[in-house]
């Protein structure tokens, strides 16, 4: 063999041996989520481009096909608001949360019922026939109440937006039990209101569905790498945080991430070992958050392994900056 012919032996026996080690690395992961629920949700920023849509699927599927139980909650504020506006009637968010009239409401569930919920099923379903959609009004699956909210002090009526106040997840476990994967909008009936449904943040129903179902691992993707303990400081993000640590963090934090990181929050002291936060926009992040030792967002957990030496890091800025630099992903 020549030189060249040498070389491009080599490359081929690197690359064949990246390959192995990646696979290889999921090993753990795939033991340690074998058979276990993962509650996914997909927000309305990370699924605009169809491109995504369609890899996001191909994870969903690999999953699945991986022998864990995935179950989707879907979002879509951005598509809702767009139909809202070609419909002419106004938008207006408060606190992170849509102020969501009779009319608007009547938006919010075809939207999200009629339209997202039938376009990721389309997609899953292009791998066979495995993704049967569900909204939170189908078999008593939510039971909402109006939420009101506290904002500068003063009570704010948000119109017809809930809390999920009870889940009965009979429906969702038969379905996980024929294989399927579900797909789930956030409409809930109002448990004051007979007939009235109300309009839920799709974080604040994941974390409730993932507490209800005893999932392992919630995963929330948006259209940022994660938390950032100094937002908007590029430095700052997280990889491992402690809900007490997150705790401390969530009153400076801005809208988009409070009702995201009060979710994980509420999974995790609901008894879910795990929440994520990851980049929706990078395509297949479920498979790297998954199945690899670094993920590829933050994940919130009760307690983080400690390392024993932590590096100096010169530029730490917030407590939780300090505390997470010191800790690292764990298996369990
Ligand atoms: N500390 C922070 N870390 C990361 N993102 C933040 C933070 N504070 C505010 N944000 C903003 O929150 C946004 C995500 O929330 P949102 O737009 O509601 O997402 P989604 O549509 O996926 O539910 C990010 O795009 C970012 O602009
Ligand atoms: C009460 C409330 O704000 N509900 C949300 C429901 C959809 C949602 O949460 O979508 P994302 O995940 O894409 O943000 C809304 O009307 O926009």
């Amino acid at each position: 063999m020549n030189e060249p012919e040498l070389l491009l032996g080599d490359i081929a026996q690197g690359l064949a041996g990246v390959k192995a080690a990646t696979l290889i690395e999921s090993l753990p992961w795939l033991k340690a989520f074998h058979d276990k629920i993962m509650v996914i949700k997909f927000g309305g920023n990370a699924m605009v481009d169809p491109e995504l849509q369609r890899t996001f699927a191909e994870d969903i599927v690999y999953l699945r096909y991986a022998g864990i139980k995935p179950v989707v909650v879907h979002g879509g504020g951005p598509q809702i608001s767009r139909m809202l506006d070609r419909l002419g009637i106004e938008s207006e968010f408060r606190g992170g949360y849509r102020v969501t009239s009779p009319e608007a409401m009547d938006v919010v569930r075809m939207v999200l019922t009629g339209q997202i919920s039938r376009d990721i099923v389309s997609h899953i379903n292009e791998h066979g026939p495995l993704a049967t959609a569900l909204s939170g009004e189908d078999a008593g699956l939510f039971e909402g109440r109006k939420r009101l909210v506290e904002i500068d002090g003063e009570v704010v009526d948000l119109g017809l937006v809930g809390d999920v106040v009870g889940v009965n997840p009979e429906t969702v476990l038969e379905h996980l039990a024929a294989g399927r994967i579900p797909v789930i909008s956030s409409i809930a009936p109002d448990r004051d209101e007979p007939g009235q449904v109300l309009n839920i943040n799709a974080d604040a129903a994941a974390a409730a569905l993932a507490v209800a179902l005893g999932a392992e691992k919630l995963v929330i993707l948006t259209d940022v790498a994660g938390l950032y303990s100094d937002w908007p400081n590029r430095d700052s993000l997280v990889s491992v945080i402690e809900v007490e640590q997150l705790r401390s963090l969530l009153p400076s934090l801005e809208s988009g991430m409070i009702p995201k990181m009060g979710a994980c929050l509420e999974a995790v002291d609901g008894g879910v070992p795990k929440a994520a936060i990851i980049d929706g926009r990078t395509p297949h992040s479920i498979l790297l958050e998954v199945f690899t030792q670094s993920g590829s967002g933050t994940e919130v957990v009760l307690h983080a392994a400690v390392v024993p030496e932590p590096a100096a890091t010169p530029n730490e800025t917030t407590a939780a900056t300090e505390a997470t630099a010191q800790t690292e992903r764990q298996l369990s």
